[in-house]
Protein backbone atom coordinates (compact mmCIF):
# COMPACT_ATOMS: atom_id res chain seq x y z
CA UNK A 1 0.00 0.00 0.00
CA UNK A 2 3.19 2.70 0.67
CA UNK A 3 5.69 2.97 -1.30
CA UNK A 4 9.30 3.62 0.48
CA UNK A 5 9.04 7.22 0.63
CA UNK A 6 5.35 8.19 2.13
CA UNK A 7 4.36 11.78 0.30
CA UNK A 8 2.51 14.23 2.21
CA UNK A 9 0.58 17.56 1.41
CA UNK A 10 -0.72 19.99 3.99
CA UNK A 11 -3.14 22.23 2.57
CA UNK A 12 -3.75 26.10 3.80
CA UNK A 13 -6.05 28.71 2.00
CA UNK A 14 -8.60 25.67 0.91
CA UNK A 15 -10.63 28.31 2.57
CA UNK A 16 -8.68 31.87 2.16
CA UNK A 17 -10.30 33.84 5.20
CA UNK A 18 -9.19 30.97 7.41
CA UNK A 19 -5.85 32.10 8.63
CA UNK A 20 -4.39 29.34 11.07
CA UNK A 21 -4.09 26.97 8.05
CA UNK A 22 -3.24 30.18 5.60
CA UNK A 23 -0.05 30.91 7.94
CA UNK A 24 1.34 28.04 9.26
CA UNK A 25 1.89 26.89 4.98
CA UNK A 26 3.36 30.03 4.51
CA UNK A 27 5.45 29.53 7.20
CA UNK A 28 6.37 26.30 6.46
CA UNK A 29 6.65 27.11 2.53
CA UNK A 30 9.59 29.50 3.63
CA UNK A 31 11.10 27.37 6.55
CA UNK A 32 10.25 23.30 6.22
CA UNK A 33 12.32 22.17 8.95
CA UNK A 34 9.43 21.73 11.58
CA UNK A 35 7.89 19.63 9.19
CA UNK A 36 10.55 17.68 7.83
CA UNK A 37 10.33 13.74 9.46
CA UNK A 38 12.67 10.88 8.14
CA UNK A 39 11.25 9.13 5.22
CA UNK A 40 8.62 11.48 4.63
CA UNK A 41 8.36 14.29 1.96
CA UNK A 42 6.12 16.87 2.81
CA UNK A 43 4.75 19.33 0.53
CA UNK A 44 3.30 22.52 2.50
CA UNK A 45 0.45 24.12 0.00
CA UNK A 46 -1.77 27.39 -0.66
CA UNK A 47 -4.39 25.40 -2.59
CA UNK A 48 -6.80 28.87 -2.88
CA UNK A 49 -4.23 31.99 -3.50
CA UNK A 50 -6.49 34.41 -5.20
CA UNK A 51 -9.21 33.56 -2.16
CA UNK A 52 -6.19 34.17 0.24
CA UNK A 53 -5.72 37.10 -1.71
CA UNK A 54 -8.72 38.88 -1.23
CA UNK A 55 -9.26 37.33 2.25
CA UNK A 56 -12.97 35.73 1.18
CA UNK A 57 -13.88 32.00 1.42
CA UNK A 58 -13.46 31.66 -2.52
CA UNK A 59 -13.72 33.57 -5.81
CA UNK A 60 -16.67 31.54 -7.89
CA UNK A 61 -17.20 28.45 -5.77
CA UNK A 62 -16.48 26.89 -3.06
CA UNK A 63 -13.28 24.93 -3.72
CA UNK A 64 -13.86 22.21 -0.83
CA UNK A 65 -17.02 21.22 -2.34
CA UNK A 66 -15.05 21.12 -6.03
CA UNK A 67 -13.70 17.69 -6.26
CA UNK A 68 -16.55 15.89 -7.95
CA UNK A 69 -15.78 13.49 -10.61
CA UNK A 70 -17.91 15.85 -12.87
CA UNK A 71 -15.47 18.88 -12.15
CA UNK A 72 -12.40 16.89 -12.28
CA UNK A 73 -13.86 15.16 -15.41
CA UNK A 74 -14.70 18.40 -17.48
CA UNK A 75 -12.88 19.95 -20.33
CA UNK A 76 -10.47 22.09 -19.10
CA UNK A 77 -11.22 25.91 -20.40
CA UNK A 78 -11.62 29.47 -19.67
CA UNK A 79 -15.36 29.85 -18.65
CA UNK A 80 -14.81 27.19 -15.72
CA UNK A 81 -15.15 28.51 -12.22
CA UNK A 82 -12.01 29.60 -11.18
CA UNK A 83 -11.95 26.86 -8.73
CA UNK A 84 -13.47 24.04 -10.65
CA UNK A 85 -10.10 24.94 -12.62
CA UNK A 86 -7.90 25.13 -9.68
CA UNK A 87 -9.71 21.87 -8.28
CA UNK A 88 -7.92 20.27 -11.59
CA UNK A 89 -4.78 21.24 -11.42
CA UNK A 90 -4.36 20.43 -7.64
CA UNK A 91 -5.94 16.67 -8.59
CA UNK A 92 -2.99 16.92 -11.30
CA UNK A 93 -0.34 17.69 -9.05
CA UNK A 94 -1.67 16.04 -5.58
CA UNK A 95 -3.46 12.80 -7.25
CA UNK A 96 -5.20 11.92 -9.37
CA UNK A 97 -7.70 11.34 -7.27
CA UNK A 98 -8.70 7.60 -6.53
CA UNK A 99 -5.47 6.48 -8.57
CA UNK A 100 -2.32 4.88 -6.97
CA UNK A 101 0.01 8.10 -8.11
CA UNK A 102 -2.16 10.24 -5.67
CA UNK A 103 -0.13 11.23 -2.58
CA UNK A 104 -0.54 9.04 0.83
CA UNK A 105 -1.95 11.51 2.96
CA UNK A 106 -3.29 15.34 3.01
CA UNK A 107 -4.22 17.31 5.84
CA UNK A 108 -6.20 20.34 5.25
CA UNK A 109 -6.31 23.16 7.30
CA UNK A 110 -9.17 24.92 8.90
CA UNK A 111 -11.18 27.17 10.68
CA UNK A 112 -15.05 27.38 12.06
CA UNK A 113 -16.14 30.04 13.97
CA UNK A 114 -17.71 27.56 16.09
CA UNK A 115 -16.60 26.01 19.21
CA UNK A 116 -15.42 22.81 17.76
CA UNK A 117 -11.70 23.01 19.69
CA UNK A 118 -9.50 21.03 17.65
CA UNK A 119 -11.63 18.92 15.57
CA UNK A 120 -10.14 15.63 13.24
CA UNK A 121 -12.31 14.96 10.12
CA UNK A 122 -12.43 11.73 9.35
CA UNK A 123 -14.36 10.67 5.59
CA UNK A 124 -14.33 7.10 5.75
CA UNK A 125 -14.93 4.90 8.92
CA UNK A 126 -12.55 2.19 6.64
CA UNK A 127 -9.70 4.06 6.58
CA UNK A 128 -7.73 2.13 9.32
CA UNK A 129 -4.54 4.18 8.71
CA UNK A 130 -6.33 7.23 9.68
CA UNK A 131 -7.73 5.33 12.44
CA UNK A 132 -4.54 4.43 13.71
CA UNK A 133 -3.40 8.22 13.48
CA UNK A 134 -5.99 9.91 15.49
CA UNK A 135 -6.33 6.67 18.08
CA UNK A 136 -2.52 8.07 18.27
CA UNK A 137 -3.09 11.82 18.28
CA UNK A 138 -5.83 11.85 20.96
CA UNK A 139 -3.75 9.69 23.34
CA UNK A 140 -0.73 12.30 22.71
CA UNK A 141 -2.25 15.62 23.08
CA UNK A 142 -4.50 13.93 26.36
CA UNK A 143 -5.61 15.52 28.67
CA UNK A 144 -6.91 18.12 26.36
CA UNK A 145 -9.55 16.41 23.99
CA UNK A 146 -9.62 15.90 20.14
CA UNK A 147 -13.18 15.22 19.02
CA UNK A 148 -13.32 12.95 15.52
CA UNK A 149 -15.89 13.57 12.97
CA UNK A 150 -16.87 11.43 10.81
CA UNK A 151 -17.95 13.02 7.35
CA UNK A 152 -19.02 9.27 5.71
CA UNK A 153 -23.31 9.76 5.02
CA UNK A 154 -25.18 8.91 2.01
CA UNK A 155 -26.24 12.51 0.80
CA UNK A 156 -24.22 14.76 3.39
CA UNK A 157 -20.33 14.00 2.34
CA UNK A 158 -18.96 16.55 -0.21
CA UNK A 159 -15.85 16.44 -2.18
CA UNK A 160 -13.27 17.93 -0.75
CA UNK A 161 -9.48 19.08 -1.65
CA UNK A 162 -8.05 16.76 0.40
CA UNK A 163 -10.05 13.77 -1.47
CA UNK A 164 -7.40 13.32 -3.95
CA UNK A 165 -4.84 11.79 -1.20
CA UNK A 166 -5.76 8.13 -0.05
CA UNK A 167 -5.72 9.05 3.43
CA UNK A 168 -7.30 12.68 3.55
CA UNK A 169 -7.88 14.13 6.56
CA UNK A 170 -9.20 17.41 7.73
CA UNK A 171 -8.24 19.51 10.53
CA UNK A 172 -10.34 21.89 12.08
CA UNK A 173 -9.94 24.61 14.44
CA UNK A 174 -12.02 26.74 16.88
CA UNK A 175 -13.38 29.15 17.54
CA UNK A 176 -11.91 31.74 15.67
CA UNK A 177 -13.27 34.47 13.73
CA UNK A 178 -12.64 34.64 9.40
CA UNK A 179 -9.65 37.19 8.58
CA UNK A 180 -8.64 36.72 12.35
CA UNK A 181 -5.70 34.80 13.47
CA UNK A 182 -6.05 33.57 17.68
CA UNK A 183 -2.68 32.28 18.96
CA UNK A 184 -4.69 29.97 21.24
CA UNK A 185 -6.05 28.46 18.12
CA UNK A 186 -3.23 28.47 15.99
CA UNK A 187 -0.99 26.73 18.24
CA UNK A 188 -3.52 24.15 18.92
CA UNK A 189 -3.44 23.71 15.02
CA UNK A 190 0.41 23.44 15.16
CA UNK A 191 0.83 20.77 18.02
CA UNK A 192 -1.64 18.21 16.61
CA UNK A 193 0.08 18.78 12.76
CA UNK A 194 3.53 18.17 14.75
CA UNK A 195 1.90 14.46 16.08
CA UNK A 196 0.40 13.76 13.58
CA UNK A 197 3.76 14.17 11.28
CA UNK A 198 5.28 11.82 14.29
CA UNK A 199 2.71 9.58 13.87
CA UNK A 200 3.70 8.93 10.13
CA UNK A 201 7.87 8.76 11.09
CA UNK A 202 6.96 6.12 13.43
CA UNK A 203 4.88 3.89 10.95
CA UNK A 204 7.37 4.61 8.17
CA UNK A 205 9.97 3.13 10.43
CA UNK A 206 7.95 0.45 10.96
CA UNK A 207 6.68 0.52 14.35
CA UNK A 208 3.66 -1.99 14.05
CA UNK A 209 0.61 -0.55 15.63
CA UNK A 210 -2.01 -2.69 17.16
CA UNK A 211 -5.52 -3.13 17.08
CA UNK A 212 -7.36 0.01 18.79
CA UNK A 213 -10.63 1.20 19.30
CA UNK A 214 -11.69 5.45 17.90
CA UNK A 215 -14.65 7.37 19.05
CA UNK A 216 -16.07 8.65 16.92
CA UNK A 217 -18.76 11.70 16.09
CA UNK A 218 -20.67 10.45 12.92
CA UNK A 219 -22.45 13.39 10.59
CA UNK A 220 -26.42 12.58 11.06
CA UNK A 221 -28.46 15.20 9.81
CA UNK A 222 -27.81 19.09 8.91
CA UNK A 223 -30.54 22.05 10.76
CA UNK A 224 -31.44 24.79 9.06
CA UNK A 225 -32.54 28.29 10.74
CA UNK A 226 -36.46 28.56 11.04
CA UNK A 227 -36.86 31.18 8.06
CA UNK A 228 -40.44 32.96 6.93
CA UNK A 229 -42.04 32.28 3.57
CA UNK A 230 -39.36 34.24 1.98
CA UNK A 231 -36.37 32.23 2.69
CA UNK A 232 -35.12 35.30 5.22
CA UNK A 233 -34.09 33.87 8.73
CA UNK A 234 -35.86 33.95 11.47
CA UNK A 235 -34.50 33.38 14.59
CA UNK A 236 -31.05 32.54 16.17
CA UNK A 237 -29.33 29.72 17.52
CA UNK A 238 -30.52 29.69 21.41
CA UNK A 239 -27.75 30.79 24.36
CA UNK A 240 -28.35 27.18 25.78
CA UNK A 241 -26.75 25.69 22.03
CA UNK A 242 -24.59 28.52 21.06
CA UNK A 243 -20.94 27.08 21.72
CA UNK A 244 -22.01 23.85 22.77
CA UNK A 245 -20.43 21.73 19.96
CA UNK A 246 -19.96 18.64 20.95
CA UNK A 247 -22.22 18.44 23.92
CA UNK A 248 -25.69 16.06 24.08
CA UNK A 249 -28.87 17.44 22.87
CA UNK A 250 -32.16 16.28 23.95
CA UNK A 251 -35.34 15.81 22.55
CA UNK A 252 -36.95 19.10 23.97
CA UNK A 253 -33.62 20.79 24.51
CA UNK A 254 -33.95 24.54 23.61
CA UNK A 255 -32.50 25.08 19.63
CA UNK A 256 -33.68 28.37 18.08
CA UNK A 257 -34.63 31.53 19.93
CA UNK A 258 -36.91 33.38 17.54
CA UNK A 259 -36.28 37.18 16.86
CA UNK A 260 -39.94 37.37 19.10
CA UNK A 261 -38.38 35.59 21.53
CA UNK A 262 -39.98 32.29 21.52
CA UNK A 263 -37.89 28.97 21.90
CA UNK A 264 -37.76 26.22 19.25
CA UNK A 265 -36.88 23.18 20.73
CA UNK A 266 -35.08 19.87 19.67
CA UNK A 267 -37.87 17.17 18.36
CA UNK A 268 -35.68 14.37 17.71
CA UNK A 269 -35.58 11.37 18.49
CA UNK A 270 -32.84 10.06 21.04
CA UNK A 271 -29.56 12.16 21.98
CA UNK A 272 -27.30 13.94 19.10
CA UNK A 273 -24.44 15.84 19.84
CA UNK A 274 -24.64 19.04 17.47
CA UNK A 275 -21.52 20.68 16.26
CA UNK A 276 -20.50 23.43 13.75
CA UNK A 277 -23.42 25.18 15.54
CA UNK A 278 -23.43 29.07 14.11
CA UNK A 279 -20.77 28.25 11.93
CA UNK A 280 -20.18 31.72 9.72
CA UNK A 281 -19.53 29.93 6.28
CA UNK A 282 -22.31 27.97 6.55
CA UNK A 283 -25.43 30.75 6.53
CA UNK A 284 -25.11 30.43 2.40
CA UNK A 285 -25.58 26.60 2.99
CA UNK A 286 -28.92 27.02 5.05
CA UNK A 287 -27.13 25.35 7.80
CA UNK A 288 -26.97 26.26 11.39
CA UNK A 289 -25.36 23.04 12.83
CA UNK A 290 -25.74 19.34 12.11
CA UNK A 291 -25.90 16.69 14.83
CA UNK A 292 -23.93 13.80 14.89
CA UNK A 293 -24.40 10.47 16.78
CA UNK A 294 -21.39 8.78 18.97
CA UNK A 295 -19.88 5.61 17.58
CA UNK A 296 -16.49 3.66 18.47
CA UNK A 297 -14.88 2.28 15.37
CA UNK A 298 -12.29 -0.69 15.19
CA UNK A 299 -8.53 0.04 13.87
CA UNK A 300 -7.20 -3.28 13.19
CA UNK A 301 -3.49 -3.21 13.31
CA UNK A 302 -1.04 -1.81 10.68
CA UNK A 303 2.45 -1.97 9.56
CA UNK A 304 4.42 -0.85 6.71
CA UNK A 305 5.23 -3.66 4.65
C1 LIG B 1 -16.03 25.88 8.21
C2 LIG B 1 -15.49 25.00 7.12
O1 LIG B 1 -15.02 25.48 6.13
N1 LIG B 1 -15.56 23.68 7.29
C3 LIG B 1 -15.12 22.72 6.31
C4 LIG B 1 -15.20 21.33 6.84
C5 LIG B 1 -14.37 20.35 6.10
O2 LIG B 1 -13.25 20.68 5.70
O3 LIG B 1 -14.84 19.21 5.90
C6 LIG B 1 -15.96 22.86 5.04
O4 LIG B 1 -17.16 23.13 5.13
O5 LIG B 1 -15.43 22.69 3.95
ZN1 LIG C 1 -12.74 25.82 5.86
Amino acid sequence: QFSCVIRVAIFGGTHGNEMSGITLVNLWIKNGKEIQRKGVETKPFITNPRAVEKCTRYVDTDLNRAFTTENLSAPSGDDLPYEVKRAQQINEIFGPKGSPDAYDVIFDLHNTTSNMGCTLILESSKDHFNLQMMHYIKKAIAPDSCPVLLTEHPLLKYSTSRSVAKHPIGLEVGPQPQGVLRSNIFESMRVVLKHALDFIELFNEGLEFPPCSVDVFRVWDKMDYPRDTNGNIIAMVHPNLQDCDWEPLNPGDPMFQMFDGTTVRYEGVGTVYPTFINEAAYYEKQQAFVTTRRETLVAGAIKKA
